[in-house]
Order: structure tokens, then C-alpha cells, then sequence
């Protein structure tokens, strides 16, 4: 047993006694059930310290850092874990939260001589790091002790080895938080300041997910008296991978934060009053292998800017003819002026949405009423009057016509306008789904808009913060609708160019959002973690070409097996093989990645045949079981398995185009740490030209 072992040893028994006692204490004061509001309040501030030290007692820390601030002469030993905890009475941290600021260092300090520093509360404070500690402690057992510095000590070169030791793990059916390995420039990006809105282009494996989650974790920490977790949101492409991070927030003890899909989000705002037009269909349609492209692409049309200036040119022009060209009389020589309502209406009421604007108008007009017949004498005549004004001022009032988000979506199809901007054949199609109240998903961030513009999207609506995870398959529509809506443009965007498979709704070029805003922060992620060295240099050979104006990814040296390249007449036969042989092994979670649906249906159901107990994942699933998945490419993006096997890689399935360059750069780099490649006939072109020294052939 070496020495750093044994003190690591001596002070988590520490520890673990003090956080028993704690949790002891904390359990035996009564749960209190009452009515009093103050002591619900302290009820909950006890739970949620109960939950929080049960997860902390597991793995109380992880990490150690020994800092000596400028002006102190000793060190002092600083131990980082997800839950912080101190010692009340000597008013000292035992345990530091990851999130607090000195715990940055833990994660910006990277070695060298030079001062290292964080920003306090009360100003930037410097010092010395002495020593650096990965501490891995697994349900209080300590594991694991790896120096990554000591100062004055020449041996940098284990810098990484604790991070390739939890790379190298294999992983099972749910994402993981990785407060103990968090990297430097990922670090920089979770804790960015909070209202500058940030994009973030990441390679594949770049950590871009788990980056949101933890950046939320810390929004919560620091701005605890801004924010609060359920006006947070999270944005994500489908359910079942809603159901794969789910597991990120509660571990690092953060609850409540709203994670959704922007459709289920757009529909519930719209009161259902549409549904969904065969989603599952349109996928289909969409990923098949010889889609019409003009036809799918037509679909970005209703995401663009320009549709929204139409959209909100229309809803200016309805506004304006809203206020019939009369003036308002409300009895004899009792009148308002058609210029004194546009003015009320349409400049100072401005900022409200029309249905609110509407009722500041009639309350507006009977304080009015009200006004005037001060100046008339005789109650009976007054009485007399004042029915007569309500009698002139309901007629009036009739001009507003009767509209919802989606009769006026329903009417702009019938503008002469409409034809610059989409086909003909795509208005009629739009028009005759309105009228039978189903819509498409491209539709919906036009319905938002107008909803908005008419009813209002208000109070605890609107968001504190929203994550929009790839969010290359969002349209600039989509992102100005949040930024109505978002308060401070306080954003984390998230996504990947060369991953951009539903071209068909997004954007080519984060410059369609970065003009959306007045300022914003730009960061590149470029080192991928999740696959072993020989996958990320396979998958770059695959994503050149795609000509994609994105860096490639830097694999994090951590080596594996070399990729394998199958040709074979047999494809279902061969899999059986290796499966059978990897389960052997001790992978969790393994993939065989079909280009279609139909594919992987009939794949699915040959493996039941030959006893490969495996599921297979649909476009309308909720929950990813882990184990072996037959997975169609386009709902595997964003998950990772430990092995993948990419089945019909030939000339006809993946044709020498862009676009099915990044369809199979997302099948490569789903995995961790294994990646085998199938085709029968002739192979696709997109690997044909691969150098022979980044594969294996059979
Ligand atoms: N600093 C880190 N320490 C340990 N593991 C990490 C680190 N960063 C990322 N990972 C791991 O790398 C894998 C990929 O992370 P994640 O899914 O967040 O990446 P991504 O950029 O969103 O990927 P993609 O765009 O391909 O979906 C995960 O298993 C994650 O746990």
C-alpha cells in the first residue's frame, strides 16, 4: 500500500464519519407534516440536505487540490466533491461543491509554474497550487489515487491517465455526469457567464451533452437568486434520448429542470389545438434512401427569417385594419378619434399581444366614458348615456374579428404574398392540413409566433434559460421564437455541422444564428472523448466528404482495437458471430446501426430467429434499454454504445453525397470502443478511399 493511499484512506474515514453523523442527525428530527409555512420550508431545506449528503456519502469527494493563497504561508488541502459540506462550527469546508469558485481551479490548473487564481466574490484571488489529486472512491470504498501534479516535480506525463482509466469504462443504457474529470476548455464553457447567449460547435464525443447538463448544474449554483430550475429548459431531439440523459441532473443533486422536444413543447403552449401530422411517417420519408430531396428541402422554407418578416409584416397589416375608419361615438357630440384609438391600439400598447391590447382598449375607452360624463348633469341622463355608450361601444368592438394562432396561419396560405416565399403545391398542402387542425413540425415555430403575437407568451412561460442540444436541426425561426422568450438571452447552443442529418430543418453555418443575436460566445470543442483513437481517425476519413466547414476531431489517446471492415455475402450470419463473441466479453451496450427503418425492422427479426435477444428502437419510443439495439442511423445520433456494428455500408446506402458522409460519421462515432463495418457487393464509396492503415479488412 503506497503512502498517498494510506493518508487518502486515514481522511476519508474522516469524512465519511462526520457526513454519517450528519445524515444520522438530519434523519432522526421528525418529518414534519404541518401547515406552517416556515417550517415546510425548513422541511425542504432538510430533504433536500438528506438527498444530497445520501449521494455525497457514496463518493464524498474526488478530487484534491492543495492551494496556498498569497499571503498564507502553508497550503491548505482542498477536497472537491459533488456536494459540499462543512463544518459549522469551525466555520470550514470539509468538502468543497465542484461548482464553487476555488473549485475552478481544480479543473483550470493544468500544471507549470505560473500563479493560478479564481474569481472570489470579493475579487480575483491568487496563489499556488501544490498539488493536484484524482481521488476515486466508489460506494466509500477508496479505489483509486493518481498525482496529476506535484509541485516541483518533474513528472507531468500522468496528466491523463485518470481520464483515460474512466474513458476506458464501459457504458450502459444511461449518460453519466463527469464532475471529477471535467476537461479545461469545457470547464470554460459551463461556467461562462450566464446572459451572454453561447454557441458551441462540438465534434462528435466532444462532451457537448454532458457540457450542458453540468453547465446547468452550475447556473443553479450561482445565480441561485435569479434562477429557478423549473424556468430552465433543456431542448433535445426525441424522447428516448430525453430518457438517455436523464439520469445527468439528479446525480449532480439538481432537480426540476423542464427537458423536453421542441415540438412537445409547442404543442402543449398551443393547447393541443393542432396535432402532429404522421411524425413517424415523415422520418421515414425524410431518411429514406432515395428521398426526394426538392421535396424534402422545401421544408427549411418555413424556418427561415424571411418567413417570419412575412409572418410578422401580416400580423402588422391585420393590426392596422383592426380600427374601423369612423370615429367612435359614443353618445351625441361624445367622441373618440379613429387617430386617438390607433395611437392607444397600435403605440402604446405596442408591447402587449393583441388579446391583451384589446381589453386595455375597451377598459380604456370606459374610463373614458367615465371621464365624460362627469361633465353631464342629472343622474337619469347619466344613467341614460352610460347604457347607451356600452350599447355603441360592444357594436363597435365587433370589428375584432374572432382569431386563433391557427385561422390566421390558415389565412396567410391566402395571401398573394405567400407565392414569393413557398411553392404553390406547399400552400395548398399547409391549408388543407389547417383545416383538419394537423400540422407539420415546421409549422409549429410559425403557430408559436403568431400565438404570441396575438395571445401572448407570459409571466412563467418564459424561460430563464434554455440548452438547445443539436441544435444544427433547429431553424433560425425556431431560435428567434426562444429568444422572445428567453429572458437576459441567456442560451447554450449546442450542436455539430458535420452531424446536420436532418438538413431538411436546420442550418449549414452557425452565422444563421449568431445574427440573431447582438453578441454571443463562440466556442469550438475539438477533442472527442468517447471513442477509442483508431474510430475518431476512421469517422474523420468518412466526414472529408462532407466538406464541412468544421475542424476534425483530435482523438484523446486512448487506443483500441483497429476498425474492421467486413465484406460479406452474409451479413446477418456474420453478425450472429460477433455478437456471440462480444458477449463473451463485458460490453453493456452494443449497437447494430441500419440505415432505414424497414432495414432494421427485418434485421431485428432475423436476430430474434437466430435467439440475439435485442431491441429495436423507433422514432416514437420513450425508453432506451441498453444492452444489443438495432437502432435506424438517424435516432442513434446523440446516443453511444460500447460497440457498434454499421450493417449495409455498400454503394446503394450510403452513395458518395454529403449528406450520407455525415450519416455515416454519426453511425462511426457512436461508439466507444469498438466499431465494425459491414457491407455486402460493392462497398460504399465513402470508405472505398480510405487509406488500408485506419482499418482492418476481412
Ligand atoms: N471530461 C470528460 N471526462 C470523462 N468523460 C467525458 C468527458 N467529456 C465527455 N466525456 C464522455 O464522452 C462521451 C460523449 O459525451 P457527449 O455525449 O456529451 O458528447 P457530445 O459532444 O454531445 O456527442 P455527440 O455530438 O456525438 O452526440 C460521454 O460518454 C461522456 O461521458
Amino acid at each position: 500500500m503506497s503512502t498517498i493511499y494510506e493518508e487518502e484512506l486515514k481522511s476519508l474515514q474522516e469524512v465519511l464519519s462526520t457526513l454519517d453523523d450528519r445524515i444520522h442527525k438530519l434523519e432522526s428530527i421528525p418529518v414534519y407534516h404541518g401547515d406552517n409555512y416556515t417550517e415546510q420550508v425548513l422541511e425542504s431545506m432538510r430533504e433536500l440536505n438528506r438527498q444530497n449528503l445520501r449521494i455525497g456519502v457514496q463518493e464524498p469527494y474526488f478530487g484534491r487540490l492543495d492551494f496556498r493563497e498569497d499571503g498564507h504561508l502553508e497550503p491548505n488541502p482542498l477536497y472537491i466533491g459533488k456536494v459540499g459540506v462543512s463544518d459549522e462550527a469551525a466555520k470550514k469546508p470539509i468538502v468543497i461543491d465542484w461548482r464553487a469558485p476555488v473549485a475552478s481551479m481544480f479543473y483550470s490548473f493544468n500544471g507549470g509554474e505560473e500563479l493560478a487564481f479564481y474569481q472570489s466574490p470579493d475579487g480575483l484571488v491568487e496563489g499556488e497550487v501544490y498539488l493536484k489529486r484524482n481521488i476515486a472512491i466508489r460506494k466509500r470504498e477508496l479505489e483509486r489515487v493518481v498525482d496529476t501534479y506535484i509541485k516541483g516535480s518533474e513528472d507531468v506525463s500522468l496528466t491523463d491517465e485518470f481520464l483515460l482509466y474512466r474513458l476506458g469504462e464501459n457504458k450502459d443504457n444511461k449518460l453519466k455526469d463527469i464532475v471529477s474529470t471535467i476537461q479545461s476548455e469545457q470547464n470554460e464553457i459551463i461556467r461562462a457567464e450566464k446572459n451572454i447567449p453561447l454557441l458551441i460547435q462540438g465534434v462528435a464525443g466532444s462532451g457537448k451533452t454532458t457540457v450542458a447538463l453540468h453547465r446547468l448544474a452550475f447556473l443553479i449554483y450561482e445565480y441561485r437568486e435569479q434562477l429557478q430550475a423549473d424556468r430552465m429548459i433543456i431542448f433535445a431531439p426525441n424522447s428516448l434520448f430525453l430518457d438517455y440523459i436523464s439520469g445527468v441532473l439528479p446525480e449532480l443533486g439538481v432537480g426540476n429542470i423542464k427537458q423536453t422536444t421542441f415540438p412537445e413543447w409547442a404543442l402543449r403552449l398551443l393547447d393541443n389545438a393542432v396535432k402532429l401530422k404522421q411524425p413517424e411517417e415523415k422520418l421515414k420519408e425524410a431518411f429514406s434512401i432515395n428521398r426526394d430531396n426538392n421535396k424534402v428541402m422545401l421544408d427549411k422554407l418555413k424556418g427561415s427569417i424571411k418567413f417570419k418578416s412575412f409572418i410578422e409584416t401580416s400580423l402588422i397589416q391585420f393590426e392596422e385594419n383592426l380600427v374601423p375608419t369612423t370615429n367612435l361615438e359614443l353618445w351625441d357630440q361624445a367622441e373618440i378619434t379613429v387617430e386617438e384609438i390607433k395611437k392607444w391600439l397600435l403605440v402604446e400598447y405596442k408591447h402587449y399581444p393583441l388579446t391583451k391590447r384589446r381589453e386595455r382598449l375597451v377598459a380604456r375607452i370606459k374610463r373614458w366614458i367615465e371621464i365624460e360624463l362627469k361633465k353631464v348633469e342629472g343622474t337619469n341622463e347619466k344613467k341614460l348615456l352610460k347604457k347607451e355608450a356600452n350599447i355603441r361601444l360592444n357594436a363597435y368592438m365587433k370589428f375584432w374579428p374572432k382569431i386563433s394562432a391557427l385561422s390566421f396561419y390558415t389565412s396567410l396560405m391566402k395571401r398573394k404574398e405567400i407565392v414569393e416565399l413557398l411553392p404553390e403545391g406547399l400552400v395548398r398542402e399547409t391549408e388543407k392540413n389547417c383545416q383538419k387542425k394537423e400540422v407539420n413540425v415546421e409549422d409549429l415555430a410559425p403557430l408559436l409566433y403568431i400565438h404570441h403575437q396575438l395571445i401572448g407568451i407570459e409571466g412563467k412561460q418564459k424561460f430563464h434559460h434554455v440548452v438547445i442540444d443539436e441544435a444544427q436541426d433547429f431553424s433560425p425561426f425556431q431560435i428567434y421564437l426562444l429568444k422572445e422568450i428567453t429572458l437576459g438571452n441567456s442560451f447554450t447552443i449546442l450542436g455539430d455541422l458535420s452531424q446536420a442529418i436532418y438538413n431538411y430543418q436546420g442550418i449549414e453555418d452557425w452565422n444563421d444564428f449568431k445574427e440573431l443575436f447582438q453578441e454571443t460566445g463562440y466556442y469550438e470543442l475539438t477533442r472527442s472523448y468517447r471513442s477509442t483513437k483508431e474510430i475518431i481517425e476512421f469517422a474523420n476519413e468518412v466526414i472529408k466528404h462532407a466538406e464541412v466547414p468544421v475542424g476534425l476531431a483530435t482523438p484523446v489517446f486512448r487506443s483500441g482495437e483497429k476498425v474492421k471492415v467486413i465484406a460479406t455475402d452474409d451479413q446477418i450470419h456474420e453478425i450472429v458471430k460477433v455478437l456471440q463473441d462480444l458477449g463473451k466479453g463485458n460490453l453493456k451496450t452494443i449497437a447494430i446501426i441500419g440505415r432505414t427503418d424497414a432495414e432494421c425492422r427485418s434485421i431485428h427479426e432475423k436476430l430474434l430467429t437466430a435467439g440475439i435477444n435485442a431491441n429495436v428502437i423507433e422514432a416514437n419510443q420513450s425508453k432506451y434499454a441498453g444492452g444489443i439495439s438495432v437502432v435506424p442511423v438517424y435516432l442513434a445520433k446523440g446516443l453511444e454504445f460500447d460497440a457498434v456494428l454499421l450493417i449495409d455500408v455498400d454503394a446503394s446506402h450510403y452513395k458518395d453525397s454529403k449528406y450520407d458522409a455525415k450519416l455515416l460519421y454519426v453511425g462511426c462515432t457512436r461508439s466507444l470502443h469498438d466499431l465494425r463495418i459491414f457491407y455486402s457487393g460493392e462497398a460504399s464509396p465513402l470508405i472505398q478511399g480510405i487509406p488500408e492503415e485506419f482499418y482492418e479488412s476481412k
